[in-house]
């Protein structure tokens, strides 16, 4: 299926109800469950990834197939292994190229009983769940700090509890922060000191909980007002002051592109000021590896020329992404170097002979490929995405939005 995206022909006003966060959601369920919580959680994201975490925990079968859902996936692992019996927890094709071996070498030291069913160090992983031992453990920060999340989220209940020393710089450290300031919401303790966290053994307490709205969701409509001049949006749910690292993107948008946001209640508005065009744009995304793809399409529509770091793990995720935004942006006539592992990088110049209006983005299974290039019809008038409904891994109702505010979205063929 393709989808084409065309541009609102006015104003662009209106308010959107943000998706709820599926970081936070897939590690409340975990919590919840391990907090023995009788209360249901208020705002859990629809998205795929937590409707699949949902099924997994509700589950009356052992064998379970997370799809794309990478939390899912690490968090599971952690989770199922201290819960008695045997479990196969596979994924989609994509899921099983990337890692876990890190994760499961850890837990093998503390116990668990975790084998590969096909390729050693990648899902699928069959899992027989038994008590574990805590005590310190090495492990490398710098692949996926889920890997370090889904052991946190289980040291309260292991004997002993748990130290991480953590070894080479930490990638998306926001997101370990996130799970230590949600697993202290439900009474837990710790001390991070330098590379070092310490979990002691101790129980969660139950506690009612509802889950804000996504910020990297919310990245897309910061996106979209950089990109007009004439922008006042309601963004429903959203909390500058927020749990998620992505909240950055405040300061990031205001900074850069002029666009302000302003707390108002419990939801975002945003706006446009004048300011001058940016000559060129150096960020690095080692915190914020989801909302990369968010500014290469920017600066691309916009003809800003870009220097991003810190994108090593773009690798391992839905796609490759640096692979994928190379491919696409192509299509828009931007040539993108990648200068070192980890960086993507353009210096503004178009190719003339490239009609971007011809092309079809291929979406490569990343809900984020569809998320980021659907805003740049604001640019091109219009864009046509491939496989546009990658978005409910993340977003289910983004076109319905889009249409909210004035875009349309209609169904063609090549
Ligand atoms: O813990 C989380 O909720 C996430 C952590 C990040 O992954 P890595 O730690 O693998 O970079 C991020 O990219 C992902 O979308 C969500
Ligand atoms: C990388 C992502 O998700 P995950 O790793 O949880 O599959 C994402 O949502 O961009």
């Amino acid at each position: 299926m393709i989808y084409q995206i065309t541009r609102p022909s006015g104003r662009l006003e209106g308010e959107i109800t943000l998706p709820a966060s599926k970081s936070i959601s897939n590690r409340v369920l975990i919590i919840n469950a391990l907090s023995y919580s009788p209360y249901t959680i208020d705002n859990l994201s629809d998205s795929d990834d937590t409707r699949v975490m949902s099924s997994v925990l509700n589950a009356s079968t052992n064998e379970f197939d997370i799809g794309h859902a990478g939390t899912a996936m690490r968090f599971l692992t952690a989770f199922l292994s201290k819960i008695m019996g045997q479990w196969t927890l596979t994924g989609s094709e994509r899921m099983k190229q990337r890692p876990i071996g890190i994760l499961v070498d850890a837990l093998r030291k503390l116990g668990a009983v975790i084998d590969y069913v096909e390729e050693e160090g990648y899902p699928p992983l069959r899992i027989t769940g038994t008590a574990l031992k805590g005590g310190v453990l090495e492990l490398d920060g710098s692949v996926s700090s889920q890997y370090i999340s889904a052991l946190l989220m289980i040291a309260p209940s292991i004997q002993n509890g748990l130290t991480l020393r953590l070894k080479n710089k930490i990638a998306s450290r926001p997101y370990i922060e996130l799970t230590l300031k949600l697993m202290k919401k439900f009474g837990v303790r710790y001390i991070w000191k330098g590379n070092e966290i310490r979990i002691e053994e101790q129980t969660y307490k139950p506690v009612r909980f509802s889950v804000e709205a996504d910020w990297s969701g919310a990245s897309y409509w910061y996106q979209i007002a950089a990109m007009t001049d004439d922008f006042d949006l309601l963004l429903k749910g959203l909390r500058l002051q927020s749990l998620q690292g992505d909240a950055i993107l405040a300061k990031w948008f205001d900074q850069y592109f002029g666009v302000q946001s302003k707390q108002e209640g419990n939801d975002v508005r945003i706006t446009r000021k004048e300011t001058p065009e940016l000559k060129r744009l150096d960020l690095n995304f080692v915190e914020n590896p989801d909302v990369a793809q968010t500014f290469a399409v920017l600066c691309v529509a916009k003809r800003i020329p870009f220097h991003f770091t810190g994108l090593h793990t773009l690798k391992i995720k839905e796609t490759d992404r640096i692979a994928a935004l190379q491919n696409e942006c192509a299509k828009l006539g931007a040539k993108l170097a990648e200068p070192q592992q980890g960086e993507i990088a353009w210096d503004g110049i178009l190719d003339e002979n490239i009609d971007a209006i011809a092309a079809v983005i291929d979406t490569y299974h990343d809900h984020r490929m569809a998320l980021a290039f659907a805003p740049a019809a604001l640019v091109y008038d219009t864009l046509k995405i491939a496989d546009p409904m990658v978005v409910t891994k993340s977003y289910p109702d983004f076109y319905e939005d889009l249409k909210k505010v004035g875009f349309s979205v209609q169904e063609v063929t090549e």
